[in-house]
């Protein structure tokens, strides 16, 4: 999708010379002309004439630069000079100086939007799709989405993102465009990836939403450890004007110390279940739960969260008990942002997240679910409510299919072995998932090192994604479980650098279903 070109915006040199002598990115200028810049680019292919260049990532490569400025680029951002003779702004830290160029030329977008940001291991895509469908709901469809699966700015801007949290010059063109689109609310997904590289620096949000922490996201292209990962996250508390925590989250402690550094108590919102932590403003309590949904109350513990106004029944159509929690952040951002507990209660049975707890029933081969689940947190807690369930009815067997990426997360392998494991499920269908430049074989054999044999049925390996489908749906009789995992709505396979077209495993679900039962 392209979008329209802005026309209004534009910065020059000497407003970007302020802008990063006040925030101390500027080291020194070269070639210095007064110039007024009507686009900025960090991508060379894309450059027109009177773009600001930003040099900037691992791979950069001067030519790169020259090829800019062979388009029209008047002048370049970087973190070294290229003595080129064009106008150049030598900064500190390249990232922070795109973020706030991007910003300041895109007019400060974010001060016309209530800007909402989520933040967790688990959960993020789906508390925003609850968030967004309330506010959209509450706001006669004026809120922006920006999430890992689609990004959705209004007017029927939508489209697929590219990542979690956009590079900060496409976030803060996207928020223009926005509020130029008559967005007045924004939810979106803020990974720790973003802070990490400064993708959201010089963005405030109106609340930051903390979910939960586990061990992910530490390796190679991603965070050096997890105090790191928790840092990052943590970030988003500081940037924020109001703070949302889950009280039952591992180092539940040491986030709300975080959050206290720079919010107010009274500005502060803790949610959990109810009883979970003394200092609840609002809790939930799940009433039923079941693969269709679940029905949970909400109640005001706390003057601030009987201030929300939030006292009720809610049903919500997402199934899985941890979704309760999700949709309890959700409603205290929405009631923050101006949305009435009726019209919550409202959106709460319409949410519909692709890829996550997609339900494929049978006649003979169970009930097969399509999800996102792809490291021990959210694996652990899929299986624990399915199985949870199974308890319920009659006795049934459940068959995951899975693999884990090459090459990204490789402490997934162990991490998923022992989920499965722990979680004693009846077979194991071990496949392809993302190997890049892995052996998929060579993965599953690191995620079988890890189970204890003596807790899972039965453990094999069937490279074909396709056939590993085909081969639990085909096994399992009435009443059994069959669990997708792991790819949610992916339409690729990442081998060696290619996304390679799969159907996805909703698609290859239906077609194995349809064969065998006509
Ligand atoms: C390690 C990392 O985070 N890399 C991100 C980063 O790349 P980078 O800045 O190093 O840039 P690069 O890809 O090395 O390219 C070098 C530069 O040359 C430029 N170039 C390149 C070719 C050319 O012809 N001309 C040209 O000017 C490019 O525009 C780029 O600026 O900036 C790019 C956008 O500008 C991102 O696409 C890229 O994310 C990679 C692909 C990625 O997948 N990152 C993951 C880890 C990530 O960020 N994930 C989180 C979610 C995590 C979670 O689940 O919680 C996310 O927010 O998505
Ligand atoms: N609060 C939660 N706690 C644990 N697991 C969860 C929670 N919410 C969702 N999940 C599980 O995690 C999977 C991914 O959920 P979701 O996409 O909402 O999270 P995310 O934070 O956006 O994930 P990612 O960072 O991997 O994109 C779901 O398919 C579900 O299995």
């Amino acid at each position: 999708m392209t979008l329209q070109i802005i026309d209004q915006v534009h910065i020059d040199t000497n407003s970007a010379i302020s802008l990063l002598t006040e925030h101390g990115l500027l080291v020194r200028t070269e070639n210095y002309r007064q110039h007024f810049f009507y686009h900025v680019e960090y991508n060379s292919k894309l450059v027109q004439s009177e773009t600001l260049f930003f040099c900037k990532g691992a791979a950069f490569k001067e030519d790169y630069l020259n090829e800019a400025i062979d388009r029209g680029a008047t002048a370049y951002v970087a973190e070294q000079s290229y003595q080129n003779g064009a106008t150049a702004l030598i900064v500190t830290n390249i990232q922070r100086a795109m973020a706030l160029l991007s910003n300041a030329f895109y007019g400060f977008p974010s001060n016309d939007l209530f800007a909402i940001g989520i933040t967790g291991t688990k959960g993020k895509t789906s508390t925003a799709y609850f968030a967004a469908t309330a506010l959209n709901l509450g706001t006669d469809d004026r809120t922006a989405l920006i999430s890992t699966l689609n990004t959705s700015l209004g007017k029927g801007d939508v489209f697929k993102s590219k990542l979690t949290t956009p590079e900060s010059l496409d976030l803060f063109r996207y928020l223009r465009q926005a509020v130029d689109n008559g967005m007045t609310h924004l939810v979106m997904e803020v990974s720790s990836q973003s802070y990490l590289l400064d993708r959201v620096y010089s963005l405030h949000f109106g609340i930051g939403v903390f979910l939960n922490i586990s061990s992910d996201h530490v390796g190679q292209n991603e965070h050096p450890d997890f105090a790191n990962y928790l840092f990052c996250k943590e970030q988003l508390l500081l940037n924020s004007s109001v703070c949302v925590l889950n009280t039952q989250m591992d180092h539940f402690e040491e986030v709300y110390q975080a959050a206290k550094v720079s919010t107010a108590p009274d500005k502060i919102y803790l949610f959990g279940e109810a009883g979970s932590h003394p200092d609840l403003d609002l809790a939930y309590q799940i009433q039923s739960t079941g693969l269709a949904g679940s029905n949970f109350q909400l109640t005001g513990v706390s003057d601030r969260g009987s201030a929300l106004m939030l006292d009720g029944e809610y049903q919500s159509s997402v199934a899985g008990d941890y979704n309760v929690g999700n949709a309890t952040a959700a409603a205290i951002c929405a009631a923050i942002g101006g949305v009435k507990k009726k019209t919550i209660q409202e959106a709460f049975g319409q949410v519909h997240i692709a890829g996550r707890m997609e339900v494929i029933r049978t006649q003979e081969h169970g009930t097969v679910y399509v999800d996102y689940a792809h490291d021990y947190a959210s694996v652990k807690r899929l299986l624990a409510f399915l199985k949870d369930q199974q308890h319920q009815g009659e006795p049934s067997q459940i068959t995951v299919v899975l693999g884990a990426p090459g090459n990204k997360g490789v402490s997934r392998r162990p991490d998923l072995g022992k989920a499965l494991a722990e979680e004693r499920v009846n077979r194991v269908i071990l496949t392809t998932d993302d190997p890049a430049f892995e052996d998929p074989q060579a993965i599953a054999a690191e995620i079988d090192a890890h189970i204890d044999h003596d807790r899972v049925g039965q453990v094999e390996y069937v490279a074909d994604r396709r056939e590993a489908i085909e081969t639990a749906i085909q096994a399992a009789r009435a009443g059994d479980l069959v669990v997708l995992a792991g790819k949610g709505t992916d339409q690729y396979q990442k081998v060696a650098g290619v996304d390679t077209p799969y159907p996805g495993d909703i698609a290859v679900a239906r077609q194995v279903v349809a064969h065998l039962e006509g």
